[in-house]
């Protein structure tokens, strides 16, 4: 069942065509990595879906519901971490949120279990009281992400949202997705990193010049694309060998009986896949 349908969406800057016939359905349950170049169009499109900014045209629905009058049944369901982090800095993390869970219709009893169960899952409780104008960066980043978890929403809107967290950051935060999607949410996540992808089981849309360009699991998308196998041999020098076949290119470095210290296989990455479906591409 679709949670996010969004249809032929286009949005102009000026001369810029931001968003350019852009459509993304995500289902309950699913968690779609947006991934694409600088400037393809993702927090545009985001920002779109969360109504902080209007397309031009073009239908985006939440469960059915056109968002573009922003009514609370909208508001309600759907969560967004932005990319730049928007938090109220002179107010605790627990002010923080109170406000966006009372924005999200949370009250009374409902919200404080909300804040205690959402502070517990993000490690937040130790500075649950603290001003955000003193918080590191990666407790800024996990307050974020709560403030758009609180209220368990249908459709959670992820911006970039582990950028500059540390490892235990990330973790709990990518585990806190994992449990929403379980849950039957529809993640929308941005990302520039392949591997939080596949920690997160998600399904990717390929982002490029203001629409979706490919559409698929992980497995789809990137197989077909060269692999790099790289062997270190006891003298210390390195050769790679970029191939489809890794399995054959790896035979065939075996054949030569080199001094081997070490081998490494490496995944196709991101700008591999970009590389496949645009060609040669310069960031605008
Ligand atoms: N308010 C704005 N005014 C003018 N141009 C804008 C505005 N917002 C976005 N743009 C332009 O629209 C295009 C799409 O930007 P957007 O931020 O959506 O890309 P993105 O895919 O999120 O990039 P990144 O990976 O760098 O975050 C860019 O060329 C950007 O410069």
């Amino acid at each position: 069942m679709a949670v996010l349908e969004a249809r032929d969406v286009r949005r102009r800057f000026g001369d810029v065509q931001a968003l350019d016939g852009f459509d993304l359905r995500i289902d309950a349950g699913e968690i779609v990595g947006l991934v694409g170049h600088n400037g393809a169009g993702k927090t545009t499109f985001v920002e779109i879906v969360a109504g902080l900014t209007k397309a031009d045209s073009g239908t985006v629905k939440v469960d059915g519901i056109d968002t573009a009058a922003r009514s609370v049944q909208v508001r309600e369901r759907v969560g967004l971490a932005p990319q730049e982090i928007s938090l109220y800095i002179s107010l605790t993390v627990r002010e923080n949120l109170r406000l966006f869970a009372g924005l999200a219709g949370l009250r009374g009893k409902r919200m404080s279990a909300a804040i205690d169960e959402t502070s517990a899952a993000l490690g937040l409780e130790e500075v649950i009281d603290r001003q955000v104008g003193y918080l590191s960066g990666g407790q800024k980043r996990r307050t974020q992400a709560a403030t758009a978890l609180i209220h368990r929403p249908r459709l959670l809107l992820l911006d970039e949202p582990t950028a500059g967290a540390d490892p235990g950051t990330r973790r709990a935060l990518l585990q806190l997705v994992r449990q929403c999607a379980a849950d039957g949410a529809a993640v929308c996540y941005t990302t520039h990193y392949l591997p939080e992808l596949a920690d997160l089981d998600a399904t990717i849309a390929v982002a490029s010049k203001g629409k979706v360009i490919a559409r698929g699991t992980q497995q789809e998308l990137l197989a077909g694309l060269p692999t790099d196998v790289q062997v270190v041999l006891t003298n210390g020098e390195e050769r790679v060998i970029r191939s489809k076949d890794p399995s054959g290119a790896l035979a065939e470095l075996l054949a030569q009986r080199l001094p081997l210290k070490g081998i490494d296989v490496r995944q196709p990455s991101l700008d591999d896949l970009y590389h496949a479906l645009e060609g040669d591409h310069v960031a605008p």
